[in-house]
């Protein structure tokens, strides 16, 4: 279980969160969702010890998250950050078996269990065949996945995820997605697509501005009202026959201020005014 109470984080004399709340309860999957520069990946950094809170708190199944060590927590959390290694020389198989590097001592070398575990976690998303190439050779979707595996053969109890499904396409977001709905740990997402985080979570938190604007779950988080609020975009809401929902954004030219095609041709009149 992870839960944050009454973080504060500022930066620049600018209020990045304030006094937000959330609870992973155990086994769950909880999604972070809000427009850019809503505070959701500073919110999930100090999740994981990356940023310590100005005021506040973040537990670990009770524990404060201060009084950890980096290895303990390693242990107990897996990281998918947003940015996949870059120009790392690494195989598949090695960037997966970084995931065990928490559970065995110091500077000892990878024994049987690590090595059964790797493959177990390849095995799992699909990706034993790929397990010699080079991680830069996979495509957007398979690195994601090469990711989850190392998060899988870590072994913690808790995953945190950075936007999984940027740049993947229709089919790899759903993939990876339930990929993670299969993980039995405690799970907490930042996703943009809001119609992703409908069907994948079973509780959302709504930031805008560093606040909690609605959390619960996403029948209630993903009501118009709450999304017109906060992305300033018309929403229609449709029911779905298995209970679930989908969100249709409609065209925001309707709430534009002024006519761009009467600025252009303002423009152009006064142009050959000028300019006679
Ligand atoms: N260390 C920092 N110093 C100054 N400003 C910061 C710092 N960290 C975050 N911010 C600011 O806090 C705000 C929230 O950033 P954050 O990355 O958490 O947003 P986000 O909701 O994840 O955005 P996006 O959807 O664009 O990824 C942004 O305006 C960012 O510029």
């Amino acid at each position: 279980m992870i839960q944050a109470s009454g973080v504060v984080f500022a930066r620049r004399g600018r209020v990045v969160l304030d006094r937000v709340d959330l609870v992973a309860a155990p086994g769950t999957v909880v999604g972070i969702i809000g427009p850019n520069g809503s505070g959701k990946t500073t919110l999930l950094r100090m999740l994981f010890g990356a940023l310590v809170p100005d005021a506040g708190t973040v537990r670990l199944d009770g524990q404060e998250l201060g009084r950890l060590g980096r290895r303990q927590i390693a242990r107990r959390i897996a990281v998918v950050a947003q940015d996949p290694p870059g120009d790392i020389a690494l195989n598949v198989a090695d960037t997966v078996m970084l995931g065990r590097l928490p559970l065995r001592p110091a500077l000892a070398l990878p024994a049987r269990g690590d090595y059964a575990a790797v493959a177990i976690a390849l095995n799992r998303v699909g990706l034993a065949g790929l397990a010699e190439r080079p991680l830069s050779e996979l495509s957007g979707g398979e690195t994601q996945r090469a990711l989850i595996a190392r998060a899988i053969a870590q072994e913690a109890d808790h995953v945190l995820l950075d936007e999984p499904t940027n740049h993947l396409d229709i089919r790899y977001q759903h993939e990876i997605l339930a990929l993670v709905r299969t993980l039995s740990a405690t799970t907490v997402i930042v996703l943009h697509d809001l119609n992703l985080a409908a069907r994948y979570c079973d509780r959302l938190l709504l930031l805008d501005e560093g606040r909690v604007v609605a959390s619960g779950e996403p029948g209630d988080v993903l009501h118009p009202e709450n999304i017109e609020a906060v992305y300033r975009v018309p929403v229609s809401r449709i029911p779905l026959a298995n209970g679930s929902m989908h969100l249709i954004f409609s065209d925001t030219a309707s709430t534009r201020p002024v006519d761009e095609s009467s600025l252009l041709s303002q423009h152009s009149e006064n142009e050959i005014g000028e300019h006679p």
